[in-house]
């Protein structure tokens, strides 16, 4: 990731931001001159209602070459395997599947993206959508935008390049990068691509709160990092692909989009680097519940229970003293999707690798595998460093439903419920 240096970014999670890419293009003391310098045109961008309270209340202003009204009327784009719909019948079984495999002919992003799962309703603004994306080749003279939710993008393999109407940021394995509900941009790849996305209907994602740990600890919020305002001057025909209401829809515009010259504002893409994650865990005995990894969250309505909490295992010291160190059989309300960026899980001793994904759903039975329950309870409880791995969750209150897709593709493993079989039965005295 050696062009990371090249870029710049503004710091701070949810700041307020003010970048220009031309001195003087962003007015001053007013968000709507009657002339904006160099005329620009003002565009607002709201992430949330007008009216939502101060803490909630995410919007920017865009000052840009051409107003982005300027374009024509969208028609239907055929891309199946992106879909938005999650109704129908559902399986209570615990799923797992092997990586995608990336495609041998060009694909940019857009065309790769896969869906895999998904809840609840883009049309109701809750719940999310899981797809995997699965590209060899830059979007070219094409820009996408999902008006169905902010997409929450977490490489596996391959560095993205996202060139948005609010700056440039680049995110590979190790990174995340979140783009509001409604942003611009183009992907760019520098090679075989592949990662996943959370494409969040409900509550943009926040920090979650941190209660008793303090003021510190957990994703700070300096690490996020949000791109300078950079702009593309480019009269040529472009591709724009918005997402609206689970289906893809094009338009041609006579421009680039991506031409925001200046913005202000607390709505805007951002990247964080997971491994800055301040991880805290027990230092006595017992495995803490895993909402003490949660690095962003998105509420619903019910306090405490989220729309999605984006949860992460990064390497950490294991010291709990005598501990069933690995996460414990369970059952839970929530639905729990998981991915592996790297390493591997300490709950499965096999069959999670890097780029696949499992899936247990409310009230499902899961936990450790035999194998790795068996190495748990025999191993000698000295302090032990889990390295080299980055598995995530994206945890649900609403249950996720796989798609047709997801059921009936190859990588689904037929043989999940193996893992759990043969595990010796107590006996009594
Ligand atoms: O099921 C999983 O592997 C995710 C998970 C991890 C953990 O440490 C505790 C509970 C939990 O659901
Ligand atoms: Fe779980």
């Amino acid at each position: 990731m050696s062009s990371t240096e090249t870029l710049k970014y503004q710091t701070g999670f949810g700041s307020y931001f003010e970048t220009e890419a031309h001195p003087g293009a962003l007015p001053v003391g007013q968000n709507s001159p009657q002339k904006v310098p160099f005329g620009l045109y003002a565009e607002q961008l709201s992430g949330s209602a007008f009216t939502a309270p101060r803490h909630e209340n995410r919007r920017s202003w865009l000052y840009r070459l051409r107003p982005s009204a300027g374009h024509g009327p969208y028609t239907p784009y055929a891309q199946d395997k992106l879909v938005s719909a999650f109704g129908g019948p559902v399986t209570p079984n615990r799923l797992r599947w092997d990586p995608l495999e990336i495609p041998a002919q060009p694909t940019d992003f857009v065309d790769g993206l896969v869906t895999l799962a998904g809840n609840a309703d883009a049309a109701t603004l809750s719940g999310i959508g899981v797809h995997i994306y699965l590209a060899n080749a830059s979007m070219r003279n094409r820009v996408f935008y999902d008006a169905d939710g902010e997409l929450l993008i977490v490489p596996q393999q391959g560095v993205l390049t996202l060139v948005t109407e609010f700056g440039v940021l680049i995110a590979g394995p190790g990174h995340i990068a979140v783009i509001p509900r409604g942003v611009r941009f183009r992907v760019e790849v520098d090679g075989p691509s592949r990662g996943y996305v959370c494409e969040n209907y409900g509550a943009a994602f926040r920090l979650p709160e941190l209660g008793p740990i303090g003021a510190n600890g957990l994703a700070n919020p300096r690490d996020f990092e949000t791109p300078v305002a950079a702009f593309e001057d480019v009269d040529a025909p472009t591709e724009v692909i918005q997402k609206f209401q689970g289906a893809l829809w094009a338009a041609e515009w006579d421009h680039s989009p991506l031409d925001v010259v200046a913005w202000h504002g607390n709505l805007a893409p951002y990247r964080y680097d997971l491994s800055r994650f301040n991880t805290i865990n027990t230092v006595s005995f017992d495995h803490p519940d895993p909402s003490i990894f949660t690095v962003l969250t998105s509420p619903s309505d019910t306090p405490g229970v989220a729309n999605c909490d984006f949860v992460i295992f990064p390497p950490r010291w294991i010291v709990a003293e005598h501990t069933f160190r690995p996460p414990w059989f369970h059952r839970n309300v929530m639905s729990e999707f998981m991915g592996l960026v790297h390493g591997a899980y300490d709950a499965k001793a096999g069959g999670f690798v890097p780029g696949g994904a499992s899936l247990h759903n409310c009230m499902s039975d899961h936990g450790p595998d035999v194998a790795s329950h068996r190495k748990a309870t025999e191993a000698e409880l000295a302090p032990h460093k889990i390295d080299g791995t980055m598995a995530f969750m994206f945890e649900s209150r609403w249950v996720i439903r796989p798609t047709k897709f997801a059921l009936e593709t190859s990588a689904l493993q037929d043989d999940y419920d193996a893992c759990w079989s043969g595990f010796p039965k107590a006996r009594l005295p």
